[in-house]
């Protein structure tokens, strides 16, 4: 299965409450897909999309290049950049997609996980899915070695509160992007 059933439903019960537009974060480790997930759904939804690396601050961006996995502290100015975007969507009741790997609960809540117009899609797979792909990526700052480190700091969503809709990281991305859309616009969003 790509995604599940299970999630659709969680879905309409979250926009059948809110009926509020929604801004979706694209999750996972690094390597899962989240860029190339958001960037085609961004294109078929019309949505803005912010790049949630792009808000990293230098000295993180440095760490992670180095090899050093990101700390809690490390992440805090860049969640709450994050979070400071999502809120001005919400706001002015605008839809967006955020990547954002928000690999810990709390960084979920920070960013606005018990919103109802904030959603996640999460980006399920496992080390041997996602390593092969990292050793093809070229020109990207992160090691391959850190995946290791993305994996032991993950805290899986609850498959019921969080997440909107679990995808299998090994369907082909215009798949995935097909059918994350579908799920969306049948919630006329
Ligand atoms: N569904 C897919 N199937 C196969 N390869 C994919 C898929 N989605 C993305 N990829 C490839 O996997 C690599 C990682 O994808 P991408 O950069 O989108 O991941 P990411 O989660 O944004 O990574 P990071 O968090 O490190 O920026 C890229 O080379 C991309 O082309
Ligand atoms: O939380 C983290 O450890 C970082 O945000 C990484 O996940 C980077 O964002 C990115 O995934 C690396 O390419």
């Amino acid at each position: 299965m790509y995604d599940t059933g299970q999630k659709t439903v969680s879905l309409s019960r979250r926009f059948g409450e809110a009926g509020r537009p929604c801004v979706l974060i694209v999750m996972g480790v690094s390597g899962c897909g989240k860029s190339t997930l958001a960037q085609l759904m961004a294109e078929r939804m019309a949505w803005p999309l912010i790049e949630g690396d792009d808000l990293h601050p230098p000295a993180n961006i440095a760490r992670m290049s180095n090899g050093i996995p990101l700390t809690d502290t490390d992440r805090t100015p860049w969640l709450d950049l994050i979070a400071g975007r999502i809120q001005s969507w919400r706001d002015a009741g605008q839809c967006g997609i955020v990547t954002c790997s928000s690999l810990k609960r709390s960084y979920r809540r920070q960013i606005g996980s018990d919103s109802a117009d904030v959603c996640f899609v999460y980006l399920k797979g496992s080390r041997e899915d996602i390593m092969p792909r990292l050793y093809q990526r070229t020109g990207h700052f992160m090691p391959v070695a850190m995946l290791d480190s993305q994996f032991a700091t993950l805290e899986e969503p609850d498959m019921h509160e969080e997440v909107v809709m679990v995808l299998d990281v090994n369907a082909p991305q215009e798949h995935l992007a097909e059918r994350a859309c579908a799920h969306l616009t049948q919630f006329s969003l």
